[in-house]
């Protein structure tokens, strides 16, 4: 059996790699390519949306999505902890839904993002330095958010050092853990989380240095969508790391 599934998103630069991954994939078929002038309506009868899009679109194509019934996979970034918990809540209510939101569909991205999760709780000052593209429309990245997100959980919340925070330069606290961002022509997207401690720093990095990163997890992605159900986070739970 053949799975459809139409791309809200699918004339940007993550998009058009989306719909390249489709089009190889055995057993898929790109039946919709959608942008923002779109008809709501189109690509309705997809099995599988995939929104990789625009932030601020991204909420109502994932829901009108489920009104579809469809399977959702979102790779746009704007979906913070707070966005997610109420989608868990929405997913839970629809019997059958499944919905995967992969921030970053890089290998080394969701491993840097790992590496970090694990370190946070052994250093008490904690600095995230996010780099793309001019083109990117929002900061902090949405890999950013997520990191900041998941070492203040591994912390349990106890608070990072962040002297001076409240000055501009300092960066804008994220779970309480500042974040820089930078966008330059010349990068594609990089991360730094550094840890400092007593008389070292460690730094956590990862470097994209073409969009070619994401396509081995777009590609999982789809193959998971095909079977999941309720809300899965991240590429990390998608290809079982640290489970
Ligand atoms: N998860 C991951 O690994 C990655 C995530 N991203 C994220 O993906 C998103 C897109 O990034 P990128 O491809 O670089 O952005 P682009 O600006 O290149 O593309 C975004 C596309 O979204 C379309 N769009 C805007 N609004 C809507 C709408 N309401 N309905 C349907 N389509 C819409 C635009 O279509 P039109 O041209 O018709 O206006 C545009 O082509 C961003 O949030 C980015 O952070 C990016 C890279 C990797
Ligand atoms: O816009 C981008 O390019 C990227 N967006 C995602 C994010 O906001 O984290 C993922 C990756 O960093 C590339």
């Amino acid at each position: 059996m053949v799975t459809t599934v139409a791309v809200a998103g699918a004339r940007g630069r993550l998009g058009s790699l989306v719909c390249d991954v489709v089009d190889e994939l055995p057993g898929f078929e790109l039946v919709a390519r959608l942008g923002s002038a779109s008809d709501p309506q189109e690509g309705a009868a997809a099995r599988i949306l995939v929104d990789v899009s625009h932030p601020d679109a991204s909420p109502a194509i994932v829901e009108r999505a489920l009104e579809h019934g469809q399977r959702v996979i979102v790779g746009t970034s704007g979906w913070s902890a707070e966005r997610l918990e109420s989608l868990r809540e929405r997913v839970r209510m629809t019997p059958g839904a499944g919905v995967i939101v992969v921030p970053n569909f890089s290998l080394g991205s969701v491993l840097g993002t790992t590496l970090a999760r694990i370190a946070a709780p052994y250093f008490d000052a904690i600095e995230v330095i996010e780099a793309h593209h001019p083109g990117k429309v929002d900061s902090p990245s949405g890999t950013a958010v997520r990191t900041a997100e998941l070492m203040a959980e591994a912390r349990q919340d106890r608070p990072v050092e962040a002297p001076f925070a409240e000055q501009p330069a300092r960066g804008q606290l994220v779970s309480g853990i500042p974040v820089h961002s930078l966008r330059l022509a010349g990068v594609v997207a990089k991360q730094e989380v550094r840890f400092g401690g007593s008389g070292e720093v460690l730094t956590v990095t990862h470097d994209t240095h073409s969009n070619e990163a994401y396509r081995a997890g777009v590609r999982a992605a789809l193959e998971a969508a095909t079977t999941a159900e309720g809300l899965t986070v991240g590429l990390d739970r998608v290809l079982g790391i640290g489970a």
